[in-house]
């Protein structure tokens, strides 16, 4: 194949799973996004982990909410767990990778905040551990995931929410993940302030 048929396979695949995954994933991404609205709204505060280009993406989501998306609002609280390169070694040095997410929530969150767990094949340990450790401080979880939700979709409460999509790809997984994090802000900002 040569390299521009390649591209543009990539560029066609990519529309076409945000096609097909559109209509089933639109209930929990607004089931998501009340969540994070009651949340921030009753002044509770967002933290966001993910490993690689998740952890890109949490931290483009708590920017988008902490800054400003499409329109002029306060801040809203949210944290990216994946930043302070300090916190993030000293764990893993002192103790495990697997616990780099989880001693964080455990010492910032309080009852009444959310998580937001991205993980393409809800395997990731750290993520799994997050989520644990946000039901033990009486957090609800958002948990963006791909293929079949791996552990990250049993670690889940019935009050919590699963976007899950169906697709085996990562990097085609992380590309409907930004989309549904662009609409859980946009819907966010609509609960927030109306059209
Ligand atoms: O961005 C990519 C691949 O597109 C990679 O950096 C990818 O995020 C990393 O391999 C992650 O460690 C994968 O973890 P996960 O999505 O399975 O939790
Ligand atoms: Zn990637």
């Amino acid at each position: 194949m040569d390299i521009s048929k390649r591209i543009i396979k990539h560029f066609k695949d990519s529309a076409e799973l945000k096609l097909k995954v559109k209509d089933e994933l639109a209930q929990p991404i607004a089931e998501g996004a009340q969540l994070f609205f009651d949340c921030v709204a009753n002044d509770g505060k967002i933290l966001c982990c993910g490993n690689g280009g998740s952890a890109a993406d949490a931290q483009h989501f708590a920017a988008e909410l902490l800054n400003r998306f499409e329109k002029e609002r306060p801040g809203l609280a949210a944290v990216a767990l994946t930043t302070d390169s300090s916190v993030l070694t000293s764990i893993a040095n002192d103790y495990d990778f697997n616990q780099v997410y989880s001693k964080q929530v455990r010492a910032l969150g309080l009852p009444g905040d959310s998580l937001l767990a991205i993980s393409t094949s809800g395997n990731s340990p750290n993520v799994v551990a997050a989520i644990h450790a946000a039901h033990e401080r009486n957090m609800r979880v958002v948990a963006l995931t791909g293929r079949d939700g791996g552990e990250m979709a049993r670690a889940l409460h019935a009050n919590d929410v699963l976007i899950c999509v169906d697709a085996k790809s990562t990097a085609r997984i992380q590309e409907v993940h930004l989309l549904a994090l662009h609409c859980l802000c946009d819907v966010i900002d609509y609960l927030l302030l109306g059209e």
